[in-house]
């Protein structure tokens, strides 16, 4: 993928948050956009950058955006940026992210607000990244010349569509689904769940969390139709079942997922090596945040872990270990994502990166 002749200039809403703060830290280095305004609420609003936000990254804050001048959440100040990133609190989402597409600007958004709109494309960069057809579609039915939404996923459902993706890829439609998701504190935000309540503790809870990963995974994993619907994986019913848990962990969900196949069951061997063979679109068309591995396959019995594997790949990539066979269903495996980067941030941006590379900026 060649760069764009003159960087585009991107925006960040909920820039001081946990999320704003991968987006900053991807985005300050980044070959194709450059990091034009900042945006967070009327607390942050007006105050230096640096000042603004508690930097929580083990990276430092990049000087270059130390001295910026964080903005309201409103459209004026970044109508030059051919993309605006949101990690918005989704309280406030909905009205400011439609408010900036009304102005005509691109959103690209971490946040659950419209991930159910049946015009908004909700796209894993690693998974459905020709979902951002229907872009077009949305203008269309909206009437705007210029401006979308796209979503991403919730993080748990990021973690684990990836390898049902390839499994899917390798043999045909899943039939059944279990997983137990593990889930770390930053996925909660700043300041988060409180430390009386996670320290030497399992909250197995977590507000509308099943029910997003038991939705977005049909339509992430299904297809569009000709009319630019989506089918919402119907052709071939899916049948989806999540628990989740809150754990003591800092970055890193893990899930520990169970499959059944509508076809023949596959061995063993056969899903590590459609795990290991899976490429993606990103990877394809090189875009500069795709992982050089979308699955990390692991051989050893106790891995991957949050501390010890979230980093591969720079977090843009899903770890997957213990493939065995299923006494229920098929086959089980346990996966690991970086909840904050290809949770989040990362996605984001690589789906940005797709929408450049694909003329939709
Ligand atoms: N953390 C994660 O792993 C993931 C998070 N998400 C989603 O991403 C979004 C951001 O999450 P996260 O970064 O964790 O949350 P944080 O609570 O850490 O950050 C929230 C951000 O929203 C801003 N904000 C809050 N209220 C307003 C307001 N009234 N007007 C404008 N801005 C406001 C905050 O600004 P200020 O500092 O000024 O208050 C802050 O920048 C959420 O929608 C979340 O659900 C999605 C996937 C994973
Ligand atoms: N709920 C997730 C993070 C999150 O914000 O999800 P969503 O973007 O779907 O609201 C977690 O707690 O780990």
């Amino acid at each position: 993928m060649a760069p764009p002749q003159a960087p585009i200039k991107v925006g960040v809403l909920g820039a001081t948050g946990t999320v704003g703060q991968r987006f900053i830290e991807l985005l300050a280095t980044h070959p194709y956009f450059e990091i034009h305004a900042l945006g967070a609420s009327a607390r942050s609003a007006g105050k230096k950058y640096v000042d603004a936000t508690k930097w929580k990254l083990v990276s430092q804050i990049p000087e270059s955006v130390k001295g910026m001048i964080v903005q309201e959440c409103k459209p004026e100040p970044f109508a030059e940026c051919g993309v605006v990133f949101s990690g918005l609190d989704h309280d406030v989402a909905g009205d400011i992210e439609v408010a900036f597409r009304a102005a005509g600007l691109n959103v690209f958004s971490n946040a659950k607000n419209y991930r159910r709109d049946p015009l908004v494309p909700l796209m894993v960069p690693l998974v459905n990244p020709d979902h951002i057809s229907v872009v077009r579609h949305q203008q269309q039915e909206l009437k705007l010349s210029k401006g979308y939404i796209v979503c991403n996923a919730n993080c748990s459902t990021t973690a684990i569509v990836v390898p049902l993706k390839a499994l899917e890829v390798a043999f045909g439609p899943l039939k059944t689904v279990m997983v137990t998701t593990l889930q770390a504190i930053s996925g909660a935000g700043y300041p988060g769940v409180s430390s009386l309540d996670i320290l030497g503790n399992v909250v197995p809870y977590i507000g509308g969390e099943e029910e997003k990963i038991e939705w977005e995974t049909k339509k992430i994993l299904g297809g569009v139709n000709p009319d630019n619907s989506f089918d919402l994986h119907a052709s071939a019913p899916l049948k989806i079942s999540a628990n989740c848990n809150r754990v003591p962990v800092i970055d890193g969900h893990l899930a520990c997922v169970s499959v059944e196949f509508s076809g023949k069951k596959p061995s063993v061997a056969e899903i590590e090596k459609a795990f290991t063979d899976f490429v993606t679109e990103p990877q394809t068309l090189g875009t500069p945040s795709a992982p050089k591995r979308a699955i990390v396959l692991h051989d050893a019995p106790d891995r991957p872990q949050p501390r010890l594997d979230c980093d591969l790949e720079k977090g843009a990539c899903v770890s997957v270990g213990r493939v065995r066979e299923c006494g229920v269903l098929d086959a089980k495996f346990v996966c690991l994502l970086d909840n904050v980067r290809l949770g989040a941030a990362t996605s984001s941006v690589i789906n940005a990166e797709v929408a450049a590379e694909k003329g939709y900026l």
